[in-house]
């Protein structure tokens, strides 16, 4: 077993002041000890962008129609989304999965995957969003995933999300897995205004009563009737991952809350996570703190999508390449 200890002696040999490559040498050393080498991989990789629809959006919760959603879709498999660019330049592999929008059905391939729990799921501000049943059914979906983007040899993964209404989802979920007040996690999502904002924070503190005061203590059932599929299954993705000892990236606001339920239900997954980025959306440092993970950008991105994670491959490129091809003092005969 290579331990950490192990692993900093080896940065503290390589052919710079010791620490003077900052947390890029933190990065190096995550990517060593996951994969317990000191010549770490970061490709292949792959994200897998789950997308689904939100009954919520009904109650005027977002700037966007929920038609929006199928849109993207389309826009991310054709190669326009911010996504699918960003992919492209970090040559990731990208796989879309639908675990409940309002599309129609498209024929599978091997980067799009149509298995839809339902077509999206209930209005959240008036019953619970989905049976435990159904969340337990979308985190095996991301399993799946995780699992088999691992047998086709991906190094580092990530996931991300497509799912107009998604915010208000995420904003419950902070609150209640970070037990903070309703105004510290919800924000613009994708650009609401003063009139959708106060929409929001209602809906969000109405759902939050009665999980307060109807909850029979089932945490996962709490999580289902304020969950997305699609974050449900960002959720059991991260879980299988860290099952499988695999690095992954975790993108903005809405990945980290699934990112958070997956540490919730299988602790110790957030030791395999590296935070890419802090969105502009304020529930995000809320969930990065009780992840205690530190983000390695801040650059008031806010789309979610798996921008963020994408963005930050070409550091862990970085990280891996000086772990594996810098001289030691000794080969390069510097004396200390
Ligand atoms: C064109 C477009 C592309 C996006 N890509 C990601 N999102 C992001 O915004 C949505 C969440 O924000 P809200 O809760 O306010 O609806 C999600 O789909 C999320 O992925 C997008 C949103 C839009 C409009
Ligand atoms: O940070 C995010 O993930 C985010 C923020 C706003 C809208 N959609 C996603």
């Amino acid at each position: 077993m290579l331990n950490i200890k192990e692993i900093q002696t080896h940065l503290d040999n390589l052919t710079k002041p010791p620490g003077s490559l900052g947390r890029l040498e933190e990065v190096a050393a995550k990517l060593c000890f996951c994969q317990q080498t000191l010549k770490p991989q970061t490709r292949p990789r792959q994200i897998v962008l789950f997308a689904a629809d939100h009954g919520v959006v009904e109650e005027g919760v977002s700037a966007w129609p929920a038609e929006v959603t199928e849109l993207m879709i389309d826009n991310i498999l054709s190669g326009g989304a911010a996504s699918s660019v960003l992919a492209k330049t970090t040559q990731t592999q990208l796989k879309l999965v639908d675990v409940g929008s309002l599309c129609q059905n498209k024929k599978d391939s091997k980067f799009y995957r149509c298995v839809q729990i339902a077509k999206g799921t209930a209005n959240l501000a008036k019953v619970p969003a989905m049976t435990k049943e159904q969340f337990e059914k979308s985190m095996q979906i991301g399993k799946e995933e995780a699992e088999n983007a691992v047998k086709n040899g991906a190094k580092i993964l990530a996931a991300g999300e497509m799912g107009i209404g998604n915010t208000t989802a995420a904003s419950c979920l902070s609150a209640i897995l970070c037990d903070v007040p309703v105004e510290n996690v919800i924000g613009p999502g994708a650009g609401a205004d003063d009139k959708i904002l106060s929409r929001k924070i209602q809906v969000v503190c109405s759902a939050i009563k009665r999980i307060r005061t109807q909850s029979n203590g089932n945490l996962a059932e709490d999580i289902a009737s304020v969950c997305g599929f699609e974050i449900a299954a960002m959720a059991g993705f991260y879980i299988k991952a860290a099952e499988l000892k695999t690095v992954m990236v975790i993108d903005g606001f809405i990945s980290t809350a699934a990112a958070l339920i997956a540490e919730v239900l299988f602790k110790g997954s957030r030791d395999y996570m590296i935070a890419s980025h802090c969105s502009a959306e304020p529930g995000h440092k809320v969930l990065l703190k009780k992840l205690q993970l530190k983000p390695l950008l801040d650059w008031s991105m806010r789309l979610g999508e798996g921008t963020g994670a994408l963005l930050v491959m070409p550091l862990l490129d970085s990280a891996a390449d000086v772990m594996a091809k810098m001289a030691t003092f000794e080969s390069a005969g510097i004396k200390r």
